[in-house]
């Protein structure tokens, strides 16, 4: 792609981006992990196409609410949640929605690429597989190769499909995983520091991948890194000791935020 037509989309991007329908809503979401309060009356908005980014200092509650979109805090013995998680119209805790079909619908990728010790093409084809999204081994195929075209990795894998993923570099697994995530046509990814296991090269691919990402998902991402925050997402979400203290676009969170917890973490006074 051209300058010229990168920054054409890149404008409209943005514009989808300010009115950007939600996607995905917390309202009053609390968690509790035994007699323990993890995260306090969270309200916020997920918008759709658009990367928002979860910062704040260890233990603050971003993983544990970043959980709470796709219900994998259920698989957490004593954690509770109340409040409400919205996916467009639907309370996912709702006792009707079913857990599987929505992890299909809010897909994950985890901090340590956790590719299955089988082959490639079977850790992109298994969730198509048992979702019932092919039934052919062409649309199988298709689907192996849009997902891994997708996830930046098609070229160096297309001649090596039946080799085990585990026997890739870490980046290229963490890149599997995302097309993995991809090959079952989620609505909205979840990135739990997605990038905290690889080297900066590797770091720089996934990002790339995120921002191309974009123009079809709707991602939430938690990372450590204010760099990658400011570079990867439009809107910034910044938590401490269990609360939202500041959602912002991202522009505005890192040059003149409206808190000064957010002002303290980023100048790198705490945590
Ligand atoms: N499975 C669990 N059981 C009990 N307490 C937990 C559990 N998981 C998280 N917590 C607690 O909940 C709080 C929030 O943790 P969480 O992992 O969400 O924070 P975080 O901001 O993602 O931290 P980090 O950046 O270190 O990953 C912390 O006090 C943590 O100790």
């Amino acid at each position: 792609m051209n300058m010229l037509n990168e920054t054409a989309v890149e404008k409209v991007l943005e514009r989808k981006m300010s009115n950007a329908a939600l996607k995905m809503s917390g309202k009053d979401v609390c968690v509790f992990y035994g007699d323990k309060q993890a995260l306090h009356n969270v309200n916020l908005d997920v918008r759709e196409n658009t990367v928002t980014a979860l910062i704040g200092p260890s233990g603050c509650g971003k993983s544990t609410f970043l959980r709470t979109l796709n219900r994998m805090n259920d698989t957490i013995d004593n954690c509770r949640v109340t409040g409400k998680i919205l996916l467009d119209e639907d309370d996912i805790y709702d006792p009707s929605i079913d857990v599987v079909e929505l992890r299909a619908r809010v897909g994950m990728v985890f901090q340590k690429p956790n590719p299955f010790p089988k082959s490639i093409y079977e850790n992109v084809s298994y969730g198509p597989r048992i979702h019932g999204l092919a039934r052919t081994r062409a649309e199988f195929d298709e689907i192996v190769e849009s997902s891994l075209q997708r996830a930046g990795l098609w070229n160096e894998v297309k001649d090596r499909l039946q080799e085990p993923g585990t026997g890739l570099s870490g980046g290229q697994q963490q890149r599997l995983c995302i097309a993995r995530a991809v090959a079952v046509s989620p609505e909205v990814i979840l990135m739990d520091e997605p990038c905290s296991a690889l080297d900066p090269i590797a770091t720089a691919r996934v990002e790339e991948l995120i921002h191309e990402l974009r123009t079809n998902f709707t991602i939430v991402i938690v990372t450590h890194s204010m760099q990658q925050a400011a570079r990867v997402s439009q809107r910034t979400a910044m938590f401490h000791m269990g609360i939202l203290v500041e959602e912002n676009d991202t522009d505005k969170m890192f040059t003149n935020p409206d808190d000064q917890r957010t002002q303290d973490y980023i100048m790198g006074r705490f945590g």
